[in-house]
């Protein structure tokens, strides 16, 4: 679904990606882990072109979107929706119109707005939210209004950027609820960059292991169904090295 071939990016002269090869299949969650600075956010911001890659092909469907136009790109982007650590809602819009600004830049009609919102809303359970202020939210229910204002466009990837690391842990837990249902109830693809090792191991089906730009391994993996997440999860690498995906 999307592929990633030979891409590398640099900031000011500094790699920070480094002839990344990487495959993201039609259905899965896929992990992205790493240390702080491993690369990580930015390899999943090449993925829907926020960052373009200094060489390579980064392919959705088959095709380059280093060649699409700026019209085309907009298209395809509606296919890959994103969230992010701090939510990025508008402060001073309401749910529903934070949700409205997303269909209007991605050009659904109008009259479609009102059962766009109110369906991604009844989905992340907050359909008696429509009307309130992100200030007036906790961390998790911003979260779920920053997925309903992705999922109102109707994506078929939801790209997620530590989408859990501002959250306490049964907040936490909420969230990958969700996203774990978004996968199987919608069939949408997942990639979850987190450096909290239980985090990924809670839904991920494959796990990428990233280090200083470069993809160290692509491991296959059972999700261990989410309970509670703390913070102490080292034994999660031990495990997964004894199971190296063989199609890597
Ligand atoms: N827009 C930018 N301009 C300059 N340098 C950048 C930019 N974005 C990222 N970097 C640098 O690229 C490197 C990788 O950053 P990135 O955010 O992708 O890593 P990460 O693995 O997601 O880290 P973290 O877990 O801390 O978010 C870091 O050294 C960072 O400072």
């Amino acid at each position: 679904m999307i592929s990633l071939q030979n891409v590398s990016k640099a900031f000011s002269g500094q790699p920070v990606i480094q002839s990344v090869a990487l495959s993201i299949e039609q259905g899965e969650i896929h992990g992205i882990i790493g240390a702080s600075g491993a690369g990580k956010s930015t390899l999943l911001r090449l993925m829907n072109l926020l960052e373009r890659p200094d060489t390579g092909r980064i392919e959705f469907d088959g095709m380059d979107l280093t060649n699409l136009s700026n019209r085309q790109l907009r298209q395809t982007r509606q296919n890959i929706g994103m969230i992010f650590q701090d939510f990025n809602l508008v402060g001073n819009k309401t749910v529903e119109q934070n949700i409205a600004v997303s269909l209007e830049l991605s050009g659904v009609k109008k009259r479609e707005w009102t059962n766009r919102i109110e369906e991604c809303l009844r989905f992340v359970g907050l359909e008696s939210f429509a009307r309130k202020y992100p200030s007036e939210l906790s961390g998790g229910q911003k979260q779920r209004v920053a997925i309903a204002r992705a999922l109102a466009n109707r994506p078929r990837v939801l790209l997620c950027d530590e989408p859990t690391s501002s959250l306490d842990p049964s907040t936490t837990s909420e969230i990958l609820r969700v996203l774990q249902n978004i996968n199987q109830a919608l069939g949408v693809t997942i990639v979850l960059v987190s450096h909290e090792m239980q985090v990924i191991q809670s839904i991920c089906n494959r796990v990428t292991i990233m280090a200083d730009g470069q993809i160290e391994t692509t491991i296959a993996t059972e999700p261990a169904g989410i309970t509670e997440i703390t913070s102490d999860a080292g034994w999660f690498l031990t495990q997964l090295t004894e199971r190296r995906d063989p199609h890597a």
